[in-house]
């Protein structure tokens, strides 16, 4: 399968990393546009991957397509590729966020409505092989494609198929949930820097002790509530600091940060 990326930014460079590193596809079957055209060439060379002048190009050349731009420029390039897309049978990805299936069918207008389109809510740990993606396909796209999307993703990190019903959650708990953990290992460090420890190396302990901590809770089948209760030693330092942390409202912040998110990404949706 040749695969295909309009907008070439972060986000895109991760997921062209991971799925030629891995060998999901060769860097030959792989082409890139960008706005900036010398940019997606530079980028297309250091993965030794193929660039394009125009999009409609890189539909031409492609079975799947990816949109990795940001979600305001998603109608500007659909209306771009989609006399393109009518004329060929290629499945658009789509990893914009608060941005359904059914507004970008609603883009790509009536001669394409049977467009296969499938949505994907990464995160940025696609970065170093650590996503977690959520993959949603919309009527016209069959259970293949659906499958050989979530296989894409799962090459950098792991996917799963959810229903796009659940996307605005998803995005809180996953796609902007590790701008939440970079904040709470910098709260950590900083009450590190209260008690005398430098900033650089309270960061670097704090990174660390989250990182061992997902690992730790991915290898046992204990829940994350027991693993708290093993932690915590009767009479000890972790349930006072727990304790405190519940009291000063730890866990409705947390939920009240989620539910803000959830929202923005309705809104967002509505908006389309
Ligand atoms: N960042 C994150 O953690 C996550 C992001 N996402 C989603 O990923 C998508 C991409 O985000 P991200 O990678 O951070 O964005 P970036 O800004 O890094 O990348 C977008 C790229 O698209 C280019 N571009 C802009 N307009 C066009 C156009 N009309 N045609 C072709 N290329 C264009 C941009 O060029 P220029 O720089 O010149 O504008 C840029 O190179 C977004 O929709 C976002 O919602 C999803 C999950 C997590
Ligand atoms: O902030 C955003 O809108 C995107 C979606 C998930 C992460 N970043």
């Amino acid at each position: 399968m040749k695969i295909g990326f309009i907008g070439t930014g972060n986000m895109s460079g991760a997921i062209i990393k991971g799925i030629i590193d891995s060998k999901f596809v060769d860097a030959s079957d792989v082409h890139l546009y960008d706005r900036n055209v010398d940019f997606a060439k530079s980028r297309a060379e250091g993965f030794g991957a193929n660039a394009t002048d125009t999009a409609t190009e890189l539909v031409e050349a492609v079975d799947y397509i990816l949109l990795g731009v940001k979600p305001h420029i998603i109608p500007a390039v659909v209306k771009e590729i989609r006399d393109s897309l009518a004329k060929n049978d290629k499945v658009l990805i789509s990893i914009a966020a608060g941005t359904s299936t059914e507004s970008i069918l609603k883009t790509v207008g009536l001669a394409n409505m049977e467009q296969s389109i499938i949505r994907v809510m990464p995160n940025m740990n696609v970065m170093v092989g650590e996503g977690a993606s959520a993959v949603a396909g919309n009527e016209n796209a069959t259970e293949e494609q659906v499958e050989f999307v979530k296989d894409m993703f799962g090459t950098i990190g792991k996917s799963w198929v959810l229903d796009e019903h659940y996307f605005s959650a998803f995005t809180a708990i996953s796609g902007s949930m590790p701008a939440y953990v970079f904040l709470f290992i910098d709260s950590i460090a900083r009450a590190g820097v209260k008690h005398g420890l430098t900033k650089a190396m309270a960061d670097e302990i704090a990174t660390q002790a989250v990182l061992g901590s997902a690992k730790t809770l991915q290898g046992t089948d204990d829940s994350a509530w027991t693993m708290v209760d093993k932690v915590s030693s009767p009479g000890g330092t972790t349930v006072a600091g727990l304790l405190e942390l519940i009291d000063e409202g730890f866990i409705s912040d947390v939920v009240a940060g989620v539910d803000a998110t959830v929202a923005k990404d309705i809104e967002l949706g509505k908006q389309k």
